[in-house]
């Protein structure tokens, strides 16, 4: 049984529970932390599910190489079982327990929160590291939280992870790409290191494949041939209970606009329904810039009845400090509405939360090794996706979730897990994490879920015309060592160590930084022919990239003015952001002894820089066509210039792309026009001596 209503029409009438029957797990308790002490801290620990599972966990971790510990959102994994580990000596002795996350947010938030249940500052006995930013103490942190990239990073010095006692992949069932390396990798780690223990768990995980994979491990021998460790079969520990109890309420027709559907769902819950803030689920930066707007809006026509929103949005794009926004207590008569992309998924608490809204939908990356296209699309999220929003609700007091598609959808037609980032993504970064780890034969490579091999081949073809790969498959030094040095895209690495050499780094890192975010243009205010006029005042005929350098010099030489951006229709947030993330590039460069110049207005070798990167990229304008029609020079794949680049309609006869969308056609996102001479220049390999391109000619 389930819940039905319309959004914007009616109030949600209560049924049942999708998961079987409403559930209930002591719900007496509604304190928080920040405004209990430390005993009522630990009372609270002591309430949550997993606290009766403390000693069941322990033996097992104690006797099994690899225990699997399934249990519902909210049940105390992340929070708890790290602190039961430390409590049971097992970060004695100088030795570290790690706690990895896929996402930055989760990783920092649960450090915190660890840190205040265990009545310690940040950085010290509890600590986290996330790309860019580490906050531990050597010697003294014993809990550290890590993504798993940052995780698969220190293997490039220490191979063995030998500081660490215990690893805990939590959140495992995202298989994010660095997860399954990572995966991959401690399982190999296991053979040399049987007194190292790991934990994978999460509240959706398959258990049973998951010990599958692990299962293989062989037995650990003594010097008589006897066996010797711990139990190399994975112990599976399903916890049971949840936090409170969260009804699911579900749409009766499919909706047509899901950012509409959302914003009046938002409105009929502050319409109708007690006080406590609402977490929505959208797919991006644009999508929720648009929803924030409309919901402004909304709420200024209404006047008074709805003064009491406090609307943020939340995404990667935003600097940290309007990301920590949503963990500031909502004052009293306010109803806090966060809007956000899935970095909220998985891990995070926010105290005041207690609706959340799911689009159905999220932003998802995919490959074809075939074109060598990859696209980021809209597309729904599954089960397990939709589980985990909905455990975003009822972690300190019961809640409600508003799922905005069907429950015979539910029911019927999202699929149970999403297919694993390995397999639906461009594997060039993932190649050469794995080169740089010293795995040579990367086909031959024991995956929880194997990558198809001609994505494989495709990226051992982009690395070696990177130069970063030799003719054996082994990193080149110096470049290719340098490149797997930098945590960014290859070819991102790529084109900042050639603006070294040719004279731009200042420039090259700012488009970097610009890159790594969605969009700087604040294209989610729904005024696109402001926008456009906008735009054209920063236009640079040569492409995106010289039109971002003449927005960040804008936007210094407003002294980083909001109203400069508001006026200019320049997304502040965004700005920050970059100012932020080219501080961090500024510093990894200079670690590599990177000199950083400027080449002030020659834009030609700024445009040779991204040649160099990007070359993979290249498209030809087709000859006579009137409606702006190119073709990719790799793959012969029809593409259009996207409405949003300065480029569109101007139609340069070469162009290269940073990103494709996919929408009713192949859009390229941030284009530059370049000289074709430079791409055979940049990449020899690639484009002439492996197969003469006639395309080129
Ligand atoms: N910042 C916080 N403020 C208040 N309570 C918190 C906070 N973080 C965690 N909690 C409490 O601890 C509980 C357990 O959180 P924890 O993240 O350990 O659960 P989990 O089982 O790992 O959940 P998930 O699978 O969703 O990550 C929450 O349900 C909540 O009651």
């Amino acid at each position: 049984m389930s819940q039905f209503w319309k959004p914007g029409t009616e109030k949600p009438r209560l049924l049942d529970d999708e998961e079987g029957g409403v559930l209930f797990f002591a719900p007496s308790f509604s304190s928080s932390s920040s405004r209990f002490g430390y005993s009522s801290i630990e009372k609270q620990r002591q309430r949550l599910p997993v606290y009766k599972y403390r000693t069941a966990i322990l033996y097992l971790v104690e006797t099994h190489a690899t225990t699997i510990i399934v249990g519902e959102t909210g049940s105390g994994k992340t929070t708890q079982i790290p602190q039961y580990l430390k409590e049971a000596g097992w970060a004695d002795g100088g030795r570290v327990i790690a706690c990895t996350q896929p996402r930055r947010l989760a990783v920092q938030a649960v450090a915190s929160r660890v840190a205040e249940e265990m009545g310690v500052k940040l950085g010290e006995e509890v600590g986290y590291t996330i790309r860019f930013e580490d906050v531990t103490n050597t010697g003294v942190t014993m809990v550290k939280f890590l993504t798993d990239g940052v995780l698969l990073r220190e293997m490039m010095d220490d191979p063995l992870l030998t500081k660490y006692s215990v690893i805990m992949v939590d959140e495992a069932h995202e298989r994010s790409i660095s997860t399954d390396i990572l995966l991959g990798l401690l399982k190999k780690i296991q053979r040399r290191r049987p007194e190292l223990r790991l934990i994978i768990s999460s509240a959706t995980i398959e258990a049973k494949s998951m010990s599958q994979f692990f299962q293989n491990s062989k037995k650990h021998r003594g010097i008589e041939g006897e066996v010797v460790g711990p139990i190399t079969e994975p112990a599976i520990l399903s916890v049971e209970g949840r936090g409170f109890s969260v009804q699911i309420h579900y749409v009766e027709e499919p909706v047509s606009n899901y950012i509409q559907s959302a914003v009046s769902t938002v409105l009929l819950i502050h319409d109708q329904e007690r006080m406590g803030d609402i977490l929505v689920f959208l797919t991006g930066q644009d999508d929720i810039d648009a929803a924030v707007k409309l919901l402004s809006e909304e709420v200024q026509n209404r006047g008074r009845n709805s003064s009491g929103l406090i609307v943020l949005p939340l995404y990667s794009g935003l600097p940290r400090a309007e990301q920590d926004l949503v963990f500031t207590p909502t004052a009293r008569g306010k109803r806090k509405v966060v809007i956000s992309t899935n970095i909220a998924e998985t891990s995070l608490t926010l105290e005041g939360v207690v609706y959340v809204v799911d689009s159905g939908f999220s932003k998802q990356r995919f490959y074809n090794p075939i074109s060598d296209i990859e696209n980021l699309v809209v597309a729904p999220i599954s089960k397990a996706s939709a589980r985990q929003r909905a455990g975003r609700a009822g972690r300190v007091r019961p809640g409600k979730c508003y799922r905005l598609y069907t429950e015979e959808y539910f029911n019927n037609e999202m699929s149970a897990e999403g297919i694993p980032e390995i397999q639906r993504s461009n594997l060039v970064s993932c190649v050469i994490q794995l080169k740089a780890l010293g795995i040579d034969n990367i086909l031959g490579f024991d995956w929880p879920a194997s990558p198809s091999p001609e994505a494989m081949v495709r990226a051992l073809e982009v690395l070696y015309s990177l130069g970063v790969l030799d003719d054996d498959a082994k990193l080149t030094s110096p470049t290719g060592f340098q490149v797997a040095e930098i945590p960014l895209d290859p070819m991102i690495s790529k084109m900042i160590l050639s603006s070294s050499h040719l004279g731009c780094t200042e420039e090259i890192i700012t488009i970097a930084a610009v890159l790594s975010i969605q969009s700087i243009w604040a294209s989610g205010w729904g005024a696109q022919k402001e926008l456009d006029e906008a735009k054209l005042r920063f236009a640079a005929a040569e492409g995106d990239h010289v039109t971002f350098l003449n927005v960040y010099k804008g936007f210094l030489q407003s002294s980083k003015l909001s109203q400069w951006c508001h006026k200019n229709y320049v997304n502040y947030h965004a700005m920050k952001k970059v100012i932020e993330i080219r501080e961090q590039l500024r510093r990894t460069a200079q670690r590599l002894g990177i000199v950083l110049k400027s080449c002030e207005t020659d834009m030609l070798v700024v445009r040779k820089a991204i040649t160099a990167g990007f070359f993979a990229n290249a498209c030809r304008l087709e000859a006579f066509s009137h409606n702006g029609k190119y073709k990719t020079i790799r793959g012969s794949q029809e593409v259009h210039i996207h409405p949003s680049s300065v480029l569109f309609r101007v139609n340069p006869k070469w162009v290269i792309y940073y990103s494709l969308v996919s929408t009713d056609r192949q859009y390229m996102r941030n284009v530059i026009s370049i000289e074709p001479s430079w791409l055979r220049e940049a990449a020899p390999h690639f484009y002439h001596q492996q197969r003469p391109n006639p395309m080129l000619h």
